[in-house]
């Protein structure tokens, strides 16, 4: 497993923007037929390129892979993937998205899945990268990301309180 060292926390704003800069991207490369959303984290980008592309078609694959535990601050540990619904077809003409790609391991068994489908993500690691068509922002493989729908405001100890005396 990779030790995450490195939190990149992502606001609702940085999100919706880099959405929108997928959006563009794959605007430069249709037509399309529809988008396929990987649940759940696929789902908020899904709603965001459907709103700015025009596209009313609209599916899911739903897959459970990921087990709270052992990185603890809600990162996790990887088990199995389960696929829950999957969609008819090779996905010729659709675009595939996901919030991110870490290992690539849930984007090598829905590719396999749907072989001609563009995969479309905001964020890649290097583990992941070259399994996706499309992607917006790099970070490193040692980095979390910390999506808004997964945090809430709370109070910030001050740096000067956090650091030894
Ligand atoms: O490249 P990988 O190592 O496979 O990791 C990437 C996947 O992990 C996350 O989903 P997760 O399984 O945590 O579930 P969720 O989308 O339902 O929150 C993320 O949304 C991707 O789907
Ligand atoms: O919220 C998340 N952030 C990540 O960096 C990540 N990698 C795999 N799955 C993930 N989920
Ligand atoms: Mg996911």
């Amino acid at each position: 497993m990779v030790p995450y060292s490195k939190d990149f926390p992502v606001s609702w704003e940085e999100l919706h923007r880099n959405a929108r800069a997928l959006s563009w991207r794959l605007l430069e490369q249709g037509p399309w037929k529809g988008i396929i959303a990987i649940t759940r984290g696929g789902l908020v980008p899904a709603a965001i390129l459907c709103r700015e592309m025009d596209i009313r078609l609209i599916d899911t694959i739903c897959v459970v892979s990921y087990k709270e535990g052992e990185a603890g601050q809600g990162a996790m540990a990887q088990g199995d993937l389960n696929v829950l619904k999957g969609v008819e077809g090779d996905g010729e003409g659709f675009i595939l998205v996901d919030d991110l790609v870490d290992t690539g391991r849930t984007a090598a068994k829905v590719r396999e899945m749907l072989p001609k489908a563009h995969f479309a993500t905001i964020y890649a690691k290097p583990a992941g990268k070259p399994l996706v068509d499309t992607f917006i922002t790099e970070v490193s493989q040692d980095t979390w990301i910390r999506f808004p729908w997964d945090m809430e405001y709370t109070f910030s100890t001050p740096l000067a309180d956090r650091h030894e005396k």
